[in-house]
């Protein structure tokens, strides 16, 4: 178990309200008690009473995905077939922390893979998308760490990953630019080649559901 390691071993992917690390809980807490105090507030007044563990555990629930294994969790759905065609997951949202300020950069990321002997259980695409968004990130190696793990794992004739998001870090302070959007991209394999690689991109942008 890693040193961010919670207490259960059955998280599926989610963490449940009564199986936080207590003893890390009140640690965390323990510090935005200060925090507050910093801010100039007042950490016993009856609506800041519980905010520090409210904040710890949702921290590690935001950044709960340093304890799972994202291969582990694409072995445990992976079957033969014979299909070698592009299977494209489209509009998955994602919320992920920027490891700079803490604040949230959220969005959808569109992901497309090319079989070579096995396909993944469809849930497990969105799944290995959170299992690396919660954790403190930078878009940028949020793209290729989904893509290498997919590529990895299946041994795909390739990978694609798209990802569009908008950073709470540069709305809500700083540059204050409300509307922009970040896109990223990372290809492996057949996605290399402009013919798929434009299929792949179409496929995200059409209006096909
Ligand atoms: N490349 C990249 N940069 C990010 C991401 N999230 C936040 N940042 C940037 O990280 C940078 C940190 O820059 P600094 O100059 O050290 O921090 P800062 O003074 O708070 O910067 P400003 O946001 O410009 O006020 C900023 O430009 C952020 O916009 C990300 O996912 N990828
Ligand atoms: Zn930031």
């Amino acid at each position: 178990m890693s040193q961010h390691s919670f207490e259960s071993e059955e998280l599926d992917g989610y963490i449940k309200i009564d199986k936080y690390n207590t003893e890390k809980v009140d640690r965390i807490a323990s510090h935005y008690t200060d925090i507050l105090e910093s801010l100039g507030e007042d950490p016993k007044r009856e609506g800041l009473l519980k905010t520090p563990e409210r904040v710890a555990k949702a921290l590690q629930f935001l950044t709960h995905g340093y304890d799972i294994d994202a291969a582990e969790v694409l072995r445990g759905a992976m079957f033969e077939e014979d299909y070698s065609q592009m299977v494209v997951v489209k509009d998955i949202e994602v919320y992920s922390l920027c490891e700079h300020h803490m604040l949230p950069f959220f969005g959808k990321a569109h992901i497309a893979y090319i079989p070579n002997g096995h396909i993944v259980g469809l849930s497990k695409i969105p799944r290995v998308v959170d299992i690396f968004a919660r954790r403190l990130q930078v878009q940028e190696r949020l793209t290729n760490e989904i893509r290498d793990c997919i590529q990895e794992t299946l041994g795909a004739r390739g990978v694609a990953v798209v990802m569009e998001c908008k950073h709470m870090c540069m709305a809500m302070r700083g540059v204050q630019k409300q509307n922009s959007v970040t896109t990223t991209s990372a290809f492996t394999g057949a996605f290399q080649n402009d013919v798929t690689r434009s299929e792949f991109l179409r496929l995200i942008t059409a209006d096909l559901a």
